[in-house]
């Protein structure tokens, strides 16, 4: 049984910080955790969450990496982890992404992070809190499946799936080039990730009616198979975590990513708007 709900506000984790089941992770920048973070949140270092390796360094860490990952946060089965950032929640959408996919069941984003705490006035510490840590090993993950290049290759004109592009809109044309070639996987979607956030409410979700309504219009919904990417699966955790939210039960990230897909000879490309 999970503690929270998956998209957690900022009030109701303030009124529980003393579960003993919690486990409160800041996903951000090292110096900004060290000038505030969350009563008892632990830093994490974010480049944990990526495998790191050319030339798609999003995929997932192998898993003796993510079970001694999972060991330094004293990570238990029944832990309910929130993550936050100081970044507009890619970095935590990262965090809860990998521990879905590592078969963790309980977690919730703080919705805005640490900007909409701050902005609530709720309390804050300084002192570096450390992780008890836990004893969890490879055999003990329940690692899904993931997508990966093959896969794609053979369902992308699938009609009943959707590539959700989650980067701008001038990567996805390919005006902006980040591999050997740039342009987007033909027939996906382009709703760049940063669309979903209200700068102007401090980083919070947009209301789930807009998105949902903006995501229909483009034929994302939870009719399909929808998969989100982005360059390496960061910026993309944040639009897999948004369709969770939203209650898409096949929603899946594809870790290898434009730097995957765009580097590969062998894949078509497509370039323009859509
Ligand atoms: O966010 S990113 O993976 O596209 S660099």
């Amino acid at each position: 049984m999970s503690l929270f709900p998956l998209l957690l506000q900022p009030a109701e984790l303030a009124g529980r910080l003393n579960e003993p089941r919690l486990l409160i992770l800041d996903v951000g920048k090292e110096a900004i955790y060290q000038q505030a973070h969350l009563p008892g949140a632990i830093f994490l270092d974010y480049r944990r969450l990526q495998k790191g390796v050319p030339p798609a360094p999003g995929l997932l860490p192998e898993a003796e990496a993510i079970a001694q990952l999972f060991s330094d946060i004293g990570l238990q089965a029944d832990t309910h982890v929130v993550a936050y950032d100081d970044e507009g929640g890619t970095r935590a959408a990262r965090l809860l992404w990998l521990l879905d996919a590592a078969g963790h069941q309980h977690y919730s984003w703080l919705n805005g992070g640490i900007h909409a705490w701050l902005d609530e006035d709720l309390p804050i510490e300084t002192e570096a809190v450390y992780a008890i840590p836990s004893q969890v090993t490879a055999a003990q993950l329940d690692l899904k499946p993931q997508v990966d290049l093959e896969y794609l290759l053979a369902h992308y004109q699938d009609e009943n799936l959707v590539i959700w592009d989650a980067r701008t809109a001038e990567e996805f044309a390919g005006s902006r080039v980040m591999a050997a070639r740039g342009g987007h996987i033909p027939g996906a979607v382009n709703y760049d990730w940063s669309l979903l956030i209200d700068p102007a409410r401090n980083n919070r979700l947009l209301p789930l009616e807009t998105i949902q309504k903006q995501l229909s219009a483009l034929g994302i919904d939870s009719s399909k198979t929808v998969i989100t990417h982005c360059q390496t699966h960061h910026r993309s955790s944040f639009s897999w975590l948004a369709g969770k939210i939203l209650g898409f039960k096949q929603i899946f990230g594809y870790p290898g990513a434009w730097s995957e897909w765009g580097n590969n000879p062998d894949t078509p490309v497509a370039v323009g708007k859509d």
